[in-house]
């Protein structure tokens, strides 16, 4: 019987082919398989004022207690380290000089199998090209972008099962906040890429100077952990409405308010590696507490300097694989 030889180019893209990153993304908490992790390095040093763009940045750089580089490279290699320990493939981005490319999570997400790049601040534009080489192991049309005007950030976005949840802000002085992130264009975008899912919005509170006022993002306000369970801040939302569906959906018994200092020290934005172990601040002694009541896992990290940023654990992470 005549053998047939598979041709070279065959294997070229076969082999090829085995490597593409599969996609997968239905929620926050399922077994991380593969993620994007920023980096602190080469970022640039302390903002002028007029470049800061969230509050919290803001208030730092005036303080002149802005995080120096090398605590903030520290702190993030010490969120690489329990990566490792669970097995999971961490990606970091190409270094651009002198800009900041910490918070990895804004500049795109993946729902199921699709990548979708963020449209995001202008400022930060430039972050995205830095991840060029993780895009090109997935297959191109499974990569979307909405038309600019639609504005969207990956910090703004959750996927839950059938619903997809979104912070925006839909107030008519939308222009004026630096930190309205996300708009109700990008909120039709979503819904018409993914028919099958109920895509949520959640109208965020906004302020450009007060950061125990603000929620930058979704994921500064409201995060879900564990089988069941949520983090919550009620005065990050507008409508109480909104705020009480969430309250509704995951059960009272099952939320864990927080208060607006720990809203401010980013409790809302640690991130799941499984229902069962979650990465968490050292210092956040109550909601760390809480999760091991729940039988949860607690990897504490130091990043303290990271939060003066105004983001967290979930802000510097874009997860690409769950189980
Ligand atoms: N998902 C997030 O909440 N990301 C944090 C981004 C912080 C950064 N200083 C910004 O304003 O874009």
């Amino acid at each position: 019987m005549a053998i047939v030889q598979k041709p070279a180019l065959c294997f070229y893209i076969c082999d090829n082919f085995n490597f593409m990153i599969k996609l997968n993304i239905n929620d926050e908490t399922s077994r991380l398989r593969s993620v994007i992790l920023g980096t602190a390095k080469t970022n640039g040093g302390t903002p002028a004022v007029e470049e800061a763009y969230d509050p919290k940045s803001l208030l730092h750089i005036k303080a002149n207690t802005y995080p120096k580089e090398e605590d903030m490279i520290q702190e993030m290699e010490a969120v690489e380290e329990v990566f490792n320990k669970y097995g999971v493939q961490v990606f970091r981005p190409k270094l651009i000089d002198n800009y900041n490319q910490i918070f990895t999570r804004d500049i795109g997400f993946v729902i199921d199998d699709i990548f979708i790049k963020a449209n995001i601040l202008p400022d930060r534009e430039q972050e995205i090209e830095a991840i060029e080489h993780v895009l090109t192991q997935i297959d191109p049309e499974r990569i979307i972008r909405f038309p600019e005007e639609a504005h969207i950030e990956g910090g703004d976005v959750m996927p839950l099962g059938d619903y997809i949840f979104v912070g925006v802000y839909r107030g008519p002085d939308y222009a004026d906040y630096i930190i309205a992130r996300t708009n109700m264009l990008a909120v039709k975008y979503l819904q018409e890429t993914f028919p099958e899912k109920q895509v949520k919005s959640f109208n965020l509170r906004k302020s450009n100077t007060n950061p125990y006022e603000n929620a930058l993002h979704l994921d500064c306000c409201f995060q879900p952990v564990g089988e069941k369970y949520a983090i919550l801040h009620k005065n990050g939302f507008l409508e109480e409405e909104e705020y009480q569906w969430l309250v509704d959906h995951f059960e009272p018994e099952n939320i864990f308010e927080i208060t607006s200092e720990e809203m401010f020290s980013m409790n809302s934005n640690v991130f799941s590696i499984s229902p069962k172990v979650v990465i968490s601040e050292r210092n956040f002694t109550r909601l760390n507490t809480w999760l091991r009541s729940k039988g949860i896992t607690v990897e504490e990290v130091p990043y303290s300097e990271i939060s003066k940023q105004e983001g967290l654990l979930r802000c510097s992470t874009l997860p690409l694989v769950r189980e």
